[in-house]
């Protein structure tokens, strides 16, 4: 891939877990970005251990060559709750301001399983006409927020949610303007889909209205047992659903050419959850550093 497009970012969840914080919770906030920048990576997303102030934040990870390169928010235009979404929005938008983030990846959580014990595979939500016109209604309005500031909204689809197959994402894309992008998650879109074909087809669809990659790696033998076993997302990843890029079933070669031939220009963020304890970090860091210099040539 073109180095001068291209530029490599790590999760913190690999180190501490947002959504399961007894996962990793002994690894401090100093030792994961010290770790991050030792593996040869250039930028973060945000977790729940970062201080909030960009006073205290910028220099801790500049002095590691780090930066902040988006952060999660998540929404709930489809239950009514945009005032609140709205205000919460704007604070969360000016802290990445500061941070000199360029992109505000969302998550539309209304109705969302992703947190709960439900079967993942089984209970996801379905919109309603009338939740996909105030989600997308929402998104439209997030776009223009965005923009005051030189930024960009982009939606991730995700297991559990509204928004996670092929067909969600099409309704996603087709009811909202142009300027909201997608933040595609290979590993998400595999898990839905549950071929490589189908992930590269979301890919390869809306690669000019991508604007923020993740890169995750899935194990279709823990997949099958979420599917066998009718497992919740959580206790997925708890037993491996996901790793790093290059150390699970997913082929991503053709990922990195269609990227590249499409000139995408952007952040790559490796967001590999597992836990800790059976996974280190830090050697899970270094495998994927290695594997992008390798296969993508970055
Ligand atoms: O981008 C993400 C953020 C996490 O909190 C989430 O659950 C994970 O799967 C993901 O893709
Ligand atoms: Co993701």
């Amino acid at each position: 891939m073109n180095k001068d497009n291209v530029r490599l970012a790590i999760a913190p969840i690999g180190w501490t877990n947002d959504d399961l914080p007894e996962l990793g919770n002994e690894n401090t906030f100093q030792q994961i970005i010290s770790e991050m920048a030792l593996a040869g990576f250039s930028g973060s997303e945000v977790g729940n251990k970062y201080p909030r102030d960009p006073a205290v934040l910028k220099p801790m990870l500049e002095m590691r060559g780090l930066q902040i390169v988006n952060a999660w928010f998540s929404t709930f235009f489809a239950k009514g709750n945009k005032a609140k979404t709205i205000d919460e929005f704007i604070n969360h938008r000016d802290f990445l301001h500061a941070m000199g983030a360029k992109v505000i990846g969302c998550s539309e959580q209304s109705r969302s399983i992703q947190g709960t014990d439900k079967a993942v595979l089984e209970d996801k939500p379905c919109f309603s006409d009338e939740e996909w016109r105030l989600t997308a209604e929402g998104y439209n309005q997030l776009a223009e927020l965005a923009a005051e500031k030189e930024m960009q909204v982009c939606l991730h689809h995700h297991m559990g949610t509204g928004i996670q197959t092929t067909e969600e994402i099409d309704r996603f894309m087709a009811m909202t303007n142009d300027n909201v992008y997608l933040l595609y998650d290979t590993g998400h879109a595999y898990y839905s889909e549950g071929c490589q074909q189908k992930m590269l087809a979301i890919l390869i669809r809306y690669l000019p209205r991508i604007n923020h990659v993740h890169l995750k790696d899935v194990r279709n033998s823990i997949i099958e047992q979420v599917r066998l076993e009718h497992l919740s997302f959580l206790d997925g990843v708890k037993r491996g659903t996901f790793t790093v890029p290059g150390d699970g079933d997913i082929d991503f070669e053709p990922v990195f050419t269609a990227l590249d031939k499409a000139n995408y220009k952007g952040w790559m963020v490796v967001e590999a959850e597992q836990d800790p304890a059976l996974a280190n970090p830090f050697e899970y860091a270094v495998k994927a550093r290695g594997y992008l210099r390798d296969k993508a040539g970055i």
